[in-house]
């Protein structure tokens, strides 16, 4: 009786892929890691709520651009497209802080600061 776990004969890379069935179990595949690291990182906005006593934190302007910058600087440093990476970090960022006043509202109602 062995516990290997048997290998996943459709993985491909961008280079073996042939026909769109390969491409689109990769982007399947890719999605749910995408889904799983974007859980953690919802994750650490609840954290955020629960951390900030005061509302008009959760609307960092400074840090805003403090994380774009570092995200463009990581995307041409691995070859993401700077034209996938801003606008796609802006929403993120913006729905994440949308995310983190419900989670303060919902942890802390009524309060505007501390
Ligand atoms: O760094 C923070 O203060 C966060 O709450 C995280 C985060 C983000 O999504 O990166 C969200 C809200 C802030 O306005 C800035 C950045």
């Amino acid at each position: 009786m062995t516990d290997a776990v048997a290998p996943d004969t459709r993985r491909h890379s961008a280079e073996t892929a042939k026909t769109m069935d390969d491409v689109r179990y990769e982007v399947d595949r890719l999605d749910r890691a995408l889904v799983a690291l974007l859980v953690e990182r919802q994750s650490f906005m609840d954290a955020a709520a629960r951390i900030k006593g005061d509302r008009s934190r959760i609307h960092d302007r400074e840090r805003i651009e403090d994380v774009i910058a570092k995200v463009v600087e990581e995307a041409a440093r691995q070859g993401l497209s700077p034209s996938i990476a801003e606008p796609v970090w802006r929403k993120l960022i913006d729905r994440c802080i949308a995310y983190e006043f419900e989670a303060f509202d919902a942890l802390k109602p009524g309060r505007d600061s501390v």
